[in-house]
């Protein structure tokens, strides 16, 4: 797998070995296989963001058989449902057609999306990196629009209620779990809340696995989990010692702007302030007029310094 390290390319898809990532500044104990869109790299591009385009590492089919197509399948579904279940909240909310998905897409990019196989390892110690504490990944709100997870049977997963208690998010066989991002917080003036989550990984405890997609949905309704048997089979199927997470994400040049009062109210902002978090409350939300890339590479500029180091230094 060393071979296909993340931090090879200055896209970050491929290998992030344990102990290679930080939330709130600390370690998190997992390792992952990451993926983006799969793209040409757009080496002429001024706009930094389009530093996180460029081709995924798949394995050779004589290592891993069919892991470019099944991956790309995956992630293409995951991305078709994003988009269906993103119409469905307009539709709930109320909103004209197209008000919330105009931002997954724009005249220069094709909306983002990341996914990745995840894994928690039980043990106290792994490739040699010490474990220091229970964090699996530290609390946070993903920084997107929808992300879909297809979890596996041991416990971990917590979400924060509005009280600031953490409760357990149970696995349910079939089903995926939604979470809405910060972008679609934003964007809906708080109707939809980006739920503060995080995954505890107890030495001697159950390895676990996850694979996600992101993009996100609603607070502590935020959990909602949706039967998607295909698609959570699928990777299941895949990865089967494995989480899997799918992020859906804004276009990288697309600027995501709360959606007029009129159309929205403001009972859905006043809500979000009441709530107690752990993460600080527009923790990437964007500045006025400032494109969803940048938020995403501020994302990746706090989670993995060292890809930062190796290859963006010039804009550090
Ligand atoms: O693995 C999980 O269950 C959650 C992962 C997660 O929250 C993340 O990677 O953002
Ligand atoms: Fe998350």
């Amino acid at each position: 797998m060393l071979e296909h390290a993340a931090a090879d390319v200055p896209s970050r898809s491929g290998y992030s070995p344990f102990g290679s990532e930080l939330t709130q500044g600390q370690t998190d104990h997992r390792d992952q296989i990451d993926y983006a869109p799969e793209v040409s790299s757009r080496p002429s591009s001024s706009f930094v963001p389009h530093r996180l385009l460029g081709p995924n590492q798949f394995l050779p089919d004589a290592a891993l058989p069919a892991h470019r197509d099944t991956t790309l399948a995956y992630f293409a579904a995951a991305q078709q449902l994003a988009a269906q279940l993103t119409r469905a909240l307009e539709a709930a909310l109320q909103l004209p057609a197209g008000a919330l998905e105009c931002y997954m897409r724009s005249e220069q990019d094709d909306g983002y999306a990341r996914m990745k196989a995840i894994r928690y390892p039980a043990g106290s110690a792994v490739d040699g990196t010490e474990r220091k504490g229970e964090q699996g990944v530290g609390a946070h709100k993903d920084g997107g629009w929808l992300t879909l997870l297809a979890t596996d049977t041991a416990k971990g997963l917590q979400v924060q209620l509005g009280t600031g208690e953490w409760v357990d998010v149970p696995h349910r066989p079939g089903c995926i779990v939604v979470n809405a991002g910060q972008q679609l917080e934003r964007v809906s003036r708080g109707a939809l809340v980006a739920a503060t989550h995080r995954v505890r990984s107890e030495a001697g405890g159950q390895e676990r696995y996850s694979v996600r997609r992101s993009g996100e949905a609603r607070g502590v309704q935020v959990l909602m989990a949706v039967s998607l048997s295909i698609v959570a089979l699928c990777a299941l199927h895949f990865f089967p010692h494995r989480q899997v997470a799918f992020f859906s994400m804004p276009a990288l040049s697309s600027v995501v702007e709360p959606l007029p009062e009129s159309l929205l109210g403001n009972s859905g902002a006043k809500a979000l302030e009441a709530r107690k978090s752990d993460v600080p409350a527009q923790d990437l939300w964007g500045a006025a007029e400032e494109p969803f890339g940048a938020v995403a590479w501020r994302g990746i500029s706090r989670s993995h310094p060292n890809v930062v180091q190796r290859w963006h230094t010039d804009v550090a």
